[in-house]
């Protein structure tokens, strides 16, 4: 399979702060990747590279095998949905302003077929079309999230980024939003990015899941493989919270 994203020998710094040093990973077109390990161990960092939110000190990205160092970022940004805790939605617009934000950037022109997507949308993260008049403080935490995913989603991006996306909704909603995350995966089969703390969430929603400590992978593979061969004692027990509950 081709390579959606490539990090070459990618290292960061933050003063005297070494989060990635020498850090080389692929990661094939559509895959469902979950990220977990320790806090501050760079999740967010090797996320938040791929959209260029954050430039690596040396070593290179690639995108579709190109790197992104001479891409227009604004453009590139575009193409890869991005999605992360608590509500980022445009306050002082209506749900479908939210959601066709980006779509109406690329083609200004198709205004109708926006709106039509807008519908596909909303029904696509369960939402119902009644609420596309509403503004977003006036919708509950799991309703905001969902918005969140659709806008990310509508532009019909290539690569999903979501950090920590379901961190702020309750339990419920938060198994209601995996399985309707799980199923536009299966119909999309974009590659996705997914961080999390969880590793219940990240065994159950991945097609591979990746283990970092302290900058550095622990192992990268299907969720068979963490619980049947976990490479090292910090995988094992990462892995085998899940079993006790
Ligand atoms: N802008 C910044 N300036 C200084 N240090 C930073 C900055 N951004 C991140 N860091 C540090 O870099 C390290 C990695 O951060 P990152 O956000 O990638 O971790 P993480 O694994 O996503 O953490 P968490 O699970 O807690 O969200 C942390 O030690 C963090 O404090």
């Amino acid at each position: 399979m081709a390579a959606a994203i490539e990090y070459k020998n990618i290292s960061k710094s933050y003063g005297s702060n070494v989060v990635l040093k020498d850090f080389s990973l692929t990661l094939e077109k559509g895959e469902f990747i979950t990220i977990i390990g320790s806090s501050g161990c760079g999740k967010t960092t090797i996320l938040k590279m791929v959209n260029g939110l954050i430039s690596p000190d040396s070593g290179d990205i690639l995108i579709n095998g190109r790197s992104i160092r001479n891409q227009d970022l604004i453009r590139l940004r575009r193409g890869i949905g991005y999605a992360i805790q608590g509500s980022v939605l445009f306050p002082h617009m209506t749900v479908e302003q939210n959601i066709s934000y980006v779509p109406n950037l690329i083609n200004k022109k198709e205004k109708q077929k926006t709106r039509t997507a807008v519908s596909k949308w909303l029904q696509t993260v369960g939402l119902d079309e009644e609420l596309k008049e509403r503004y977003p403080s006036e919708l509950s935490g799991g309703q905001q999230q969902r918005v969140g995913i659709a806008r990310a989603l509508a532009a019909s991006p290539e690569i999903l980024l979501m950090d920590e996306p379901f961190g702020a909704v309750d339990e419920i909603t938060r198994g209601q939003l995996q399985i309707e995350l799980r199923q536009i995966y299966e119909e999309t089969r974009i590659t996705i990015l997914f961080v999390t703390h969880d590793i219940s969430e990240a065994l159950k929603l991945g097609t591979r899941v990746l283990v970092m400590d302290q900058g550095k992978i622990l192992q990268y593979g299907s969720p068979e493989e963490l619980l049947c061969n976990p490479s090292t004692p910090f995988v094992k027990q990462l892995v085998h919270k899940t079993r006790r509950t």
